[in-house]
């Protein structure tokens, strides 16, 4: 058929070097649906129908996509159809500083269950990462894993996932050599679900690939994982025990010791990030007492992007978003910021802190 026949199409969502997703109206029915239509040159009749089969069969779980049970043909595309993420996906939801910790929990939570589903059917998805989890509400109260383009039975031999970012491939994959096939496993998954959780967490991927030779960030963090030294990687240091914990049984550089994806649930009482002010060097770990997180906040951040003109702008915007309007009574400012700091930890102490932030708005 052609599309014309039963559908207008609004817009395209996104298009990749295999596939259009495509925002159409069904007119029989007056419904939204999104079209995933591949083309036909690039894929095989069976590769198509295996990743419609496994999305519509996986899709009555609460987070996972659901595929309808329409699929077609036109001259250039195999098609199926699948409900509307309002939201996108998350890479386009997550900023430059990643996301809050109680979404991330959220998040973690839900991709986790989908993920241990799909296991508990010995499906492995092998192409976890921010594109393909769908965002169904602002709040990511409801998100959901898509993309079944890869997903395998467990234990079949494959090739490595060919258009992924390296930073996803567990650091088993990276060491094979060109079209050498290897048993397709969930720890994949396990490693993948590290990867994303520190992805939401801070915005950026921990390293550009899981190589301890050539990637130092990677080296790092896998001498800290084996207990070679006790020195957190500067680019963890936000996180807590707890968390550094369940990272580490994540991305364990030895597949057989990493944990099930489920792992996470565990931790999920825990807090995730700590509150750090690296204004001075004695820099102070501040644990707020309560539970209201967005009283976190990082001055003078390690990793800041920033210039030193755009930190005293946003410093500045910041200020009069708490009401503290330029110009600035410097003094009045500081009693304020110490008053403020002492009532988040009881052990602040402003003689130690140098609080380098508050003479960048001068
Ligand atoms: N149902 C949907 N609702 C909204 N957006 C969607 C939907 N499905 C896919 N998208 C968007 O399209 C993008 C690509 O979708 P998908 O991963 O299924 O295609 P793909 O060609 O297999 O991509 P790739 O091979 O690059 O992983 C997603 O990252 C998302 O931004």
């Amino acid at each position: 058929m052609t599309f014309a026949d039963q559908y207008n199409i609004e817009k395209t969502l996104a298009e990749g070097c295999f596939a259009k997703i495509l925002l159409c109206r069904h007119r029989p029915t007056n419904t939204t649906v999104v079209l995933k239509a591949v083309h036909a040159e690039l894929t095989t009749i069976k590769e198509f129908q295996k990743e419609f089969h496994y999305n519509y069969e996986l899709s009555h779980h609460h987070h996972i996509l659901s595929a309808y049970a329409v699929a077609f043909q036109t001259k250039d595309y195999y098609v199926f159809a699948m409900e509307h993420a309002p939201y996108g996906d998350l890479a386009s939801n997550i900023g430059p500083n990643g996301l809050h910790e109680t979404a991330c929990k959220q998040i973690a939570e839900q991709l986790s269950s989908a993920l241990g589903f799909m296991h508990s059917k010995n499906l492995v998805h092998r192409d976890l990462k921010i594109e393909n989890v769908l965002v169904f509400t602002p709040d990511f109260t409801r998100v959901k894993l898509c993309d079944f383009g890869a997903t395998t039975k467990k234990g079949l031999l494959v090739h490595k996932v060919k258009h992924t970012w390296t930073s996803c491939v567990p650091p088993e994959q990276l060491e094979l050599i060109k079209n050498e096939r290897f048993q397709c496993l969930p720890i994949s998954d396990s490693w993948q679900f590290g990867i994303l959780l520190y992805n939401i967490l801070t915005g950026n991927p921990p390293w550009q690939s899981a190589d301890w030779v050539k990637d130092q960030a990677y080296s790092n963090f896998m001498k800290y994982e084996q207990r070679k030294t006790t020195k957190v990687p500067d680019s963890f240091r936000r996180f807590s025990p707890r968390l550094m914990r369940c990272f580490r049984k994540y991305l364990t550089h030895d597949p057989e010791d990493r944990c099930k994806i489920t792992e996470v649930v565990k931790y999920m009482k825990d807090r995730w990030v700590e509150c750090r002010i690296s204004a001075s060097k004695s820099a102070t770990l501040i644990a707020p007492h309560h539970h209201d997180q967005d009283s976190c906040i990082y001055l003078n951040q390690r990793e800041g992007r920033l210039s030193g003109d755009e930190s005293k702008l946003r410093f500045k915007r910041m200020m009069s978003s708490y009401g503290l309007d330029i110009p600035i009574d410097q003094t009045m400012v500081r009693r304020r910021v110490w008053d403020w700091l002492s009532t988040c930890d009881g052990n602040f102490d402003p003689e130690i802190e140098s609080l380098h932030a508050l003479d960048m708005a001068q």
